[in-house]
């Protein structure tokens, strides 16, 4: 292999081998010229030289060629093509749409609720020293005054220096020290005239210094006092020792160290990782910084790739010993994961301030006045910058997962609470725990529970069982409406306001629903009920939102977990629990709840409003302030006449839940499609059977020594025998069955089983 030099640009030439001697030397810029001239057959006798083209000459940009692009002119290649000198547009494109474009506007200021707080701190700011500086007026008379005079003595030893030129005696000295007579008178002279000119500016001074004396003599007393004042505070402050301040200060700031790259890599590799160790060893190379170290709000941000086998959840896993290696609080601490679009080695450091826990946060919006409207985005909480996170609690199921002591059922009441503020929303609320943390919500409360004894569970059954028919009669409403009412065959912010339709907000929240899904003999009812709920209920205006401090798949079964729209994780101990909560793999991407510390109480990962999952703490509202929340919803809802249920002295009627036909019946319709006009009653047993074996297994086994004709005869008299109390009857169904044999057995019209569950559902309100 050799390299040539031509024009400043190394040009690398193929190996010439002996049988090759007489190849054409390739143009690497130009192969199709290659390939030409070799397939031209006879090789030339002389290979052609490489030469630049005329468009490497800057005269000649315009491309204009003694030959074609490429072309051999006498032997000679041309190894730069015109495109060479031709600004690649598209590449300039494709490298500016992967650029970041860093904002215009700050983004406090872009942000209304940000600008305004920034505001707020900086008007109270100013009023603070405004105020601190005012109460100290006489102290700081009294200091100027007694400066003030050795200020005189200042001045006028000031004057007399400049006036008789004393800073110019040195010279003079040192020109008699030498002996230069010369020098000396020169200076002398020079002296003389500067002295007689200063002392005649220094006259006229003192005769204005007189004049304005006299004036202010004989002014009013006002004017002497001003004057007076003025020339003590001047003196004052020119008699002030450099040592020392007139303003005592108004506001000590405990200011956060800087973040530096230097601050950064020294931490990275103080993680003990090899890889950054090794690549730290090579003086840095491998860590990289793509965008400047910034402020952030109350912290600094900085953008760092890490060396290409780390991955950015190396470092989110050692939280506390990077905390320690920025010689910071853990609560300051927050890595994260570059966005999705960025490789797994870009890691995010935001450092706060102060800890993210300690700061104060500003007042929940909603505190005092204000309403919700449960379709549009409602102030949860505040980034780690201080700013309003939203949530918007419709078309969403909400699980909430935590360690014991987190903040889980502050988050669980602060939803409660948001939707309390929406006067339509209707709130079942359970707090199976029985501590009564949800109490301050009874005033708003369609039904509320505190505690797990068993007639709060055949309370909560009846509630549950009630919704389910609710939610069957919401799904008939919506599919009845026009389109143009119901585009989308949801619930919209009009419909629930409609109060003919019976399709306002309700919103389930249970604490500790563990309680519910383990309890021994109702279980897998409340499982099935809550299922449904979640998967159907979001797009009939019912949102479920429950709460555990023990996420497995127990307290929140698979089938839930799996479809739930928004997930407040706290934090949790291991990766199994973090992904019940965050979603699968949730910890594998980046997710990592587990990174919480004990000390981070109130802070969550949310995941489900927005794109991307964000940690956020949430508002701080303590049982007092929820109480007083809670009473202003209750005059808003009693105003507009929205106060219903166990709030308005009409709790559930738990004696007469009729429940158990209603269960068959909407079980019947879950194992039957739309497509199924008429089955056969031995299949529908066999499908329930399978559904709930505790319930329906009985149903579908065989009678001793019974054929097979017996035994679909045996579950169709069963099955008749259970709808007969809900006025449905079976009749002959005449069907192909799956052998291709014509066949006539008792069976059901499952219209039948969907009108009885229709009548049978209760009322909106
Ligand atoms: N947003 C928040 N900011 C600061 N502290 C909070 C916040 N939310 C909750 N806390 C604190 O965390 C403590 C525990 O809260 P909470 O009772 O909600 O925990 P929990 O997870 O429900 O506990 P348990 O599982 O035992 O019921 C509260 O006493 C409160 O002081």
């Amino acid at each position: 292999m050799s390299f040539t030099k031509a024009m400043g640009e190394v040009v690398r030439l193929p190996v010439q081998h002996a049988d090759h001697a007489n190849d054409p030397v390739l143009d690497l810029d130009a192969p199709q010229t290659a390939s030409r001239n070799a397939g031209a057959g006879a090789p030339p006798s002389d290979p052609p030289k490489l030469i630049p083209s005329p468009f490497s000459d800057p005269g000649n940009r315009d491309g204009e060629a003694d030959g074609d692009d490429g072309e051999v002119i006498e032997g000679r290649v041309l190894v730069d093509q015109p495109h060479a000198y031709r600004p690649d547009v598209t590449a300039r494109r494709l490298a500016g749409e992967s650029a970041k474009r860093r904002p215009i506007i700050a983004p406090w200021l872009r942000d209304p609720n940000e600008a305004r707080a920034t505001i707020r701190w900086a008007v109270g700011y100013a009023g603070h020293v405004t105020g601190y500086h005012a109460a100290r007026i006489p102290l700081y008379s009294l200091r100027l005054a007694l400066r003030s005079p050795r200020g005189l003595y200042r001045v006028a030893a000031g004057t007399w220096r400049w006036t008789y030129d004393i800073e110019s005696r040195p010279l003079r000295t040192h020109a008699i020290d030498r002996n230069n007579d010369d020098a000396y008178l020169k200076l002398m002279s020079e002296r003389n005239d500067r002295v007689r000119a200063r002392l005649f500016v220094t006259s006229a001074g003192l005769a204005g210094t007189g004049l304005a004396a006299a004036a202010v003599a004989a002014a009013s007393g006002l004017t002497q006092t001003v004057v007076l004042a003025a020339m003590v505070a001047v003196l004052g402050w020119l008699g002030t020792p450099k040592d020392k301040r007139i303003l005592d200060t108004a506001v000590t700031a405990t200011k956060a160290p800087k973040l530096t790259s230097d601050v950064v890599v020294r931490a990275l590799a103080s993680l003990g990782i090899a890889e950054i160790n090794r690549a730290v060893g090579k003086g840095g190379e491998g860590i990289a910084f793509p965008s400047p170290i910034t402020r952030d709000g109350p912290g600094w941000r900085s953008d760092i790739d890490l060396p290409h086998d780390v991955t950015a959840d190396a470092i989110m896993e050692k939280r506390k010993e990077l905390a320690s290696g920025l010689r910071r609080p853990i609560g300051c601490v927050w890595p994260e994961a570059g966005e999705e679009e960025e490789h797994a080695g870009r890691l995010v450091l935001w450092v706060g301030d102060r800890p993210m826990a300690k700061v104060k946060q500003p007042a929940w919006p909603l505190a005092k006045v204000g309403k919700v409207d449960l379709f549009t985005p409602a102030p949860f909480g505040t980034d780690q910058r201080g700013r309003f996170t939203d949530v918007t609690l419709m078309f969403v199921s909400v699980i909430i997962g935590a360690i014991p002591r987190m903040g889980k059922t502050f988050i669980l009441r602060l939803l409660a609470l948001i939707a309390a503020l929406d006067v339509r929303a209707e709130l079942h609320l359970y707090d199976l725990k029985g501590t009564g943390d949800l109490s301050a919500l009874e005033p708003v409360a369609h039904a509320y529970r505190a505690g797990d004894d068993d007639e709060d569970i055949a309370y909560a059954l009846t509630d549950m069982r009630a919704l389910r028919k609710e939610m069957r009669r919401r799904t008939k409403v919506i599919r009845e409406l026009p389109k143009d009412r119901c585009p989308e065959n949801k619930v919209t912010t009009e419909l629930a306001s409609d109060k003919t339709l019976g399709l306002h907000p309700i919103v389930i929240a249970v604490d500790e629903c563990q309680v519910w899904f383990e309890h021994k003999k109702h279980g897998a009812e409340f499982e099935e009920i809550c299922t449904d709920l979640a998967k159907r209920g979001p797009a009939t205006g019912i949102v479920l939102i429950l709460a555990t401090q023990r996420p497995d798949k127990a307290a929140i079964p698979t089938p839930i977990s799996g479809v739930a729209g928004m997930r407040i994780c706290l934090k949790v101990m291991d990766h199994t629990a973090n992904d019940l909560i965050l979603g699968t793999s949730a910890h594998k991407t980046g997710l990592k709840a587990t990174m919480f510390s004990l000390n981070d109480k109130g802070i969550c990962y949310l995941r489900g409003e927005g794109d991307a999952a964000r940690i956020v703490r949430s508002m701080y509202i303590d049982a007092p302030a929820a109480e007083t929340i809670a009473l202003r919803a209750r005059a808003m809802r009693t105003a507009t006449g929205y106060l219903t249920g166990y709030a308005a002295g009409t709790d559930l009627d738990t004696t007469n839940d009729s429940d158990d036909g209603a269960t068959l019946l909407t079980d019947i319709t879950s194992v039957t499609t739309d497509t199924e006009d008429k089955i056969w009653s031995h299949v529908i047993v066999d499908r329930l059977a399978e559904l709930r074996p505790p319930v329906y297994g009985p149903w579908a086994v065989r009678p001793e020594g019974a054929s097979d004709a017996e035994h679909k005869t045996a579950k169709a008299t069963t099955l008749a025998a259970a709808l007969k109390p809900h006025g449905i009857r079976t009749v002959q169904v005449n069907r192909t069955a799956p052998n291709g044999e014509r066949e006539n057995s008792r069976g059901i019209v499952r219209a039948h089983i969907l009108d009885a569950l229709d009548n049978a559902a209760t009322p909106g309100r």
